[in-house]
């Protein structure tokens, strides 16, 4: 395993998991050619989804800056260290910024940066009129402490829906948040834009960390499904799993999910994203997720895939949520 990200929030949910004696990642760690390999599923094309998304934001944008005569909608990003990751998602987030019209703005800290330097960024993005999203890039640096920043970040302005107010408002009936978690938007709108019913489903989401797999849950009850969450405590979590509608794989462990965990006709969204060594890659890793894919793929009736799955998805939601907000501060969105 290369390329470990730190644990957000603290819960180290991999790590007990991959102690866990009874469950048995599996082994053979590179999915076999999928063109040699047969399957029923339909692979769900979050690249494609997502791409469709874009467009229509792209020409809800248009017709915004025609409306408003021309305001613009801004982004801003702060990105503190140097993870290779974040610098990797920060600089796809501002490509996608760009394509559909709203402008991108980044503050670099370097990672010795006291929490009150951050604090500082925050409050100078939450004054700014032409800012409308503020997305603190996560991991902070191990000395920062993650509440207190996103705590920091204005209510209006938190496109990343980690704010406690916003995910106190999702948690409770009847109640709208202004912004949900972009990875656990995208989820939802992965299954709906497939078709994939979820009122009245069974489901069950694999994690429990604060940015999916809580989130998702939330969100996934709010539209009529009956949700279980497992984590690196439930015993015999296959017992659970292989009896639900949709699995939403949320923990961060490779290949974790293998095929006897889910029902045949399931349908599997796999939010994982884990570096595993791979000497034929150029970069000499690559990127699987919490699921088995060829096993899954044998098993459920829709799958999504590592990359072009629920990482773009994300990005589609971040956008969302920053015309959302644009649109809230220019009065055209209750
Ligand atoms: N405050 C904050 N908000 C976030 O939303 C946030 C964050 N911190 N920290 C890191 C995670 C991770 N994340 C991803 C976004 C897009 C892809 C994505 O588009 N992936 C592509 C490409 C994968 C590749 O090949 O590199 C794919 O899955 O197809 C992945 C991961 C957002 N995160």
């Amino acid at each position: 395993m290369i390329g470990r990200r730190p644990a957000m929030f603290g819960w180290n949910g991999p790590k007990i998991w991959r102690d866990r004696k009874d469950l048995q990642p599996c082994q053979a760690i590179l999915d076999e050619d999928l063109a040699k390999t047969e399957f029923t599923a339909r692979i769900i094309d979050g690249k494609l989804i997502a791409e469709e998304i874009r467009q229509e934001i792209a020409e809800e944008i248009m017709r915004l800056k025609s409306q408003t005569n021309g305001k613009v909608l801004g982004l801003a990003v702060v990105l503190v260290g140097s993870y290779k990751d974040s610098e990797t998602y920060v600089r796809s987030k501002k490509k996608a910024c760009k394509e559909v019209g709203i402008i991108s703005l980044e503050e670099n800290l370097p990672v010795d940066s006291s929490e009150e330097e951050v604090l500082n960024i925050v409050r100078k993005f939450n004054d700014d009129p032409s800012v409308h999203g503020i997305l603190v890039q996560l991991p902070l640096p191990k000395h920062m402490n993650e509440e207190r920043v996103f705590a920091a970040i204005s209510v209006e302005k938190d496109v990343d829906g980690f704010h406690p107010l916003n995910i106190g408002k999702l948690a409770m009936q009847g109640r709208t948040p202004p912004f949900v978690p972009c990875t656990p938007r995208g989820c939802i709108e992965l299954l709906l834009r497939s078709n994939v019913e979820i009122k009245g489903k069974r489901v069950v989401v694999i994690g429990r960390s604060n940015i999916v797999g809580t989130p998702a849950a939330m969100l996934l009850q709010r539209n009529q499904a009956t949700v279980t969450i497992v984590h690196s405590y439930t015993p015999n979590p296959t017992e659970i799993t292989c009896e639900v509608d949709i699995v939403i794989a949320a923990v961060g462990v490779a290949h974790l999910v293998r095929g006897d965990w889910i029902k045949p006709g399931a349908v599997v969204i796999d939010v994982g994203i884990n570096p595993i060594e791979d000497p034929s890659a150029k970069k000499g890793y690559r990127l699987v997720g919490d699921v088995c894919f060829k096993e899954g793929a044998m098993k459920a009736s829709a799958i999504t895939p590592i990359p072009a799955g629920v990482g773009p998805m994300t990005i589609a939601m971040l956008l969302r949520n920053t015309l959302d907000s644009a649109k809230r501060a220019y009065g055209l969105l209750d």
